[in-house]
């Protein structure tokens, strides 16, 4: 029996995300929360005849409450998205507010649900939740993932594409660091099966993974991000925690976590110097079991990389950090 909660169900990730969770065989429970639209969200889902009863809650009559209590998991894609000509982090003054607020309701109603962060900037509003659940005393962080899942869907389909693989989801492609521009690392030398990158074509792969966002932001041309991809990505990671939850071993996938609080995190965190880094975990019934050292032997480019994304990554942390200590004043 798991009760999962979509929050920010009613846009577009929310409702292909809510679809994928409707329909997996893993959710008996599936609880949509919105600032508008959720009731209609949630009615046409309804009729799906798979197993997961599915209401819909707004705010009115503390509908977040309502919504969260006793979750299992809790996934969030709450939150402005990108037009052309922003950044991710142009999004913090209003996503870093929303994602606190849901974050408090979590930590107040189902203190043990794993929290799957989507709402950018993943690489502050982790920390923000972080540092939420830590003030409410609730804080695990092995129960909160920044969803980066979407970085490794991409890399996986622009390798196979270069290395003429017909089938991307033969390969394991990790990407670490964080979810935007150069703070993303994708690691090609630790490709599985190991696959050949011409030289000639290896910085401009690197660059489509680090700004694949971006190519969606223009095509779209002001009408939002990426939705479907990042559902698909959402729900892949998703459907992996509550599988190894659910008992499978050996499932691990990348995600920005906390490392200190990780079994195998503490030398990450010296390694690279952030507390706050996208890493493969093995995921299991406590959630991520155990951080998986991926850094030995990589390339000096991809030492590079790193380094870049860590100077990045360390002004995202600390205004992350510093937002939820002290929030502006309404
Ligand atoms: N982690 C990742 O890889 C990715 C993250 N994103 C991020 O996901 C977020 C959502 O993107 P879209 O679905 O395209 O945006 P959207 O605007 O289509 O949907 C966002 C939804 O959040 C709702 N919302 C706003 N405030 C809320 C609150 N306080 N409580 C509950 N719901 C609230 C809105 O009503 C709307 O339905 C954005 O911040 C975007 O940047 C997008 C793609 C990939
Ligand atoms: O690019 C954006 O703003 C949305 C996002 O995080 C992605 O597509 O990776």
């Amino acid at each position: 029996m798991v009760k999962a909660v979509v929050a920010g169900a009613s846009g577009g990730i929310g409702q292909p995300l809510s679809l994928l969770l409707k329909l997996s065989p893993l959710v008996s429970e599936l609880a949509l929360y919105d600032v508008v639209n959720t009731p209609g969200v949630a009615a046409d889902l309804s009729h799906i005849s798979s197993n997961a009863k599915t209401t819909g809650y707004l705010p009115a009559n503390d509908g977040a409450k309502a919504a969260f209590k006793d979750a299992d998991i809790i996934v969030i894609p709450a939150g402005i998205p990108r037009k052309p000509g922003m950044t991710r982090d142009d999004l913090f003054n209003i996503n870093a507010g929303i994602v606190k607020g849901l974050i408090e309701v979590a930590a107040e109603v189902a203190p043990k649900a794993f929290i799957l962060v989507i709402s950018n900037p993943v690489n502050s509003t982790v920390p923000i939740s972080a540092e939420v659940l830590k003030a409410k005393g609730v804080f695990n962080a092995q129960r909160l993932f920044g969803v980066t899942t979407l970085d490794i869907v991409r890399a996986e389909t622009f390798v196979a594409e270069i290395a003429g693989k017909s089938n991307p989801q033969e390969l394991n492609v990790p990407v670490i660091g964080g979810h935007s521009g150069e703070t993303i690392v994708p690691l090609f030398s630790k490709v599985a099966p190991a696959v050949k990158i011409p030289d000639d074509k290896y910085d401009a792969l690197v660059n489509r993974v680090q700004f694949g966002g971006d190519e969606v932001v223009k095509a779209k041309d002001g009408l939002g991000s990426a939705t479907l991809s990042m559902a698909y990505a959402g729900y892949r990671f998703a459907e992996k925690l509550l599988k190894a939850v659910a008992g499978v071993k050996g499932l691990v996938e990348p995600s920005y976590v906390y490392l200190p609080g990780i079994p195998g995190g503490e030398e990450i965190a010296k390694k690279t110097g952030v507390d706050f880094f996208s890493v493969p975990v093995e995921l299991g019934p406590n959630g991520a079991e155990k951080v998986v050292d991926i850094l030995g032997d990589i390339t000096e480019k991809e030492e590079t990389l790193l380094k870049k994304a860590v100077e990045g990554l360390q002004d995202n942390i600390k205004k992350g950090v510093d937002f939820a200590h002290n929030p502006p004043q309404k």
